[in-house]
């Protein structure tokens, strides 16, 4: 029986993962302060256009860049779900299970929400895209999504632990299926299955 494993990126506590962490941070405050706030929005412009015009001139070019994130084996540090230097991710850490699934927990906040103090359909759709190809990456064989068919079976609420779960169960020439849900509280709140084709594009180099 394999052991339990980390396949995701653990975020670090310095260089680009604090910088990254901030910038959520500021996604998160600027939804929270609003058009209502009385912070100096011009003056908070300036300084974050700032910051990333530092970035900019700091930074690789576009095709050295596209290589280096695709250089590991393994994890992707980039990616919208799981990925510690990427804003956008929440970022969910997916642990692969005994039983050939694989498994996380997270609180989405107001970055996420669709339906009032619910989370987006689309984002639960990207979240558990990922982890069913995770889970096909677990499992041995992975590929392209080629469909993705969702389930809502009940709002999925902010602020509280979500349970990310996804298992490969079926593969037949390039086909994979695999399954996943997220579930609240022990209630499913959405579920998926998921067809991919063996299929990978090359790398950057
Ligand atoms: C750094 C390491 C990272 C490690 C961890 C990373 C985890 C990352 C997780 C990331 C997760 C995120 C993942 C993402 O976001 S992946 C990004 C989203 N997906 C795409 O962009 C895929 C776009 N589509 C394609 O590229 C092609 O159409 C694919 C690859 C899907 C198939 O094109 P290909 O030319 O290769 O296949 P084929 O034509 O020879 O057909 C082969 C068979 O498949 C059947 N078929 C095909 N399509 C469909 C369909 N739609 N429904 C039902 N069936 C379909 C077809 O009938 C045939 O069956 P049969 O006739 O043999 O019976």
């Amino acid at each position: 029986m394999t052991a339990p494993q980390e396949l995701t990126a653990d975020p670090h506590q310095d260089g680009v993962d604090a910088a990254v962490t901030a910038a959520r941070r500021v996604i998160e405050s600027l939804l929270r302060a609003g058009s209502g706030s009385t912070a100096e929005m011009g003056r908070i412009a300036d300084q974050l256009n700032s910051v990333a015009d530092n970035l900019d001139e700091h930074a690789p070019a576009m095709n050295q860049r596209m290589v280096d994130m695709w250089a590991g084996e393994g994890t992707t540090r980039h990616d919208p779900v799981t990925g510690p230097e990427n804003a956008i991710a929440p970022p969910l850490q997916l642990i692969g299970q005994s039983d050939g699934s694989v498994r996380g927990v997270l609180t989405l906040g107001l970055p996420y929400q669709g339906p009032p103090g619910h989370v987006h359909g689309g984002i639960s759709a990207l979240i558990l895209d990922h982890t069913l190809g995770v889970a096909n990456h677990w499992a041995g064989v992975s590929g392209m999504t080629a469909e993705l068919t969702l389930r809502y079976h009940r709002p999925t609420p902010l602020f509280e632990p979500l349970t990310i779960t996804g298992v490969q169960t079926g593969v037949d020439g390039r086909k994979i299926r695999t399954s996943g849900a997220v579930t609240a509280g022990g209630e499913v709140c959405v579920s998926a299955e998921g067809l991919f084709i063996a299929k990978h594009l090359p790398r950057p180099r």
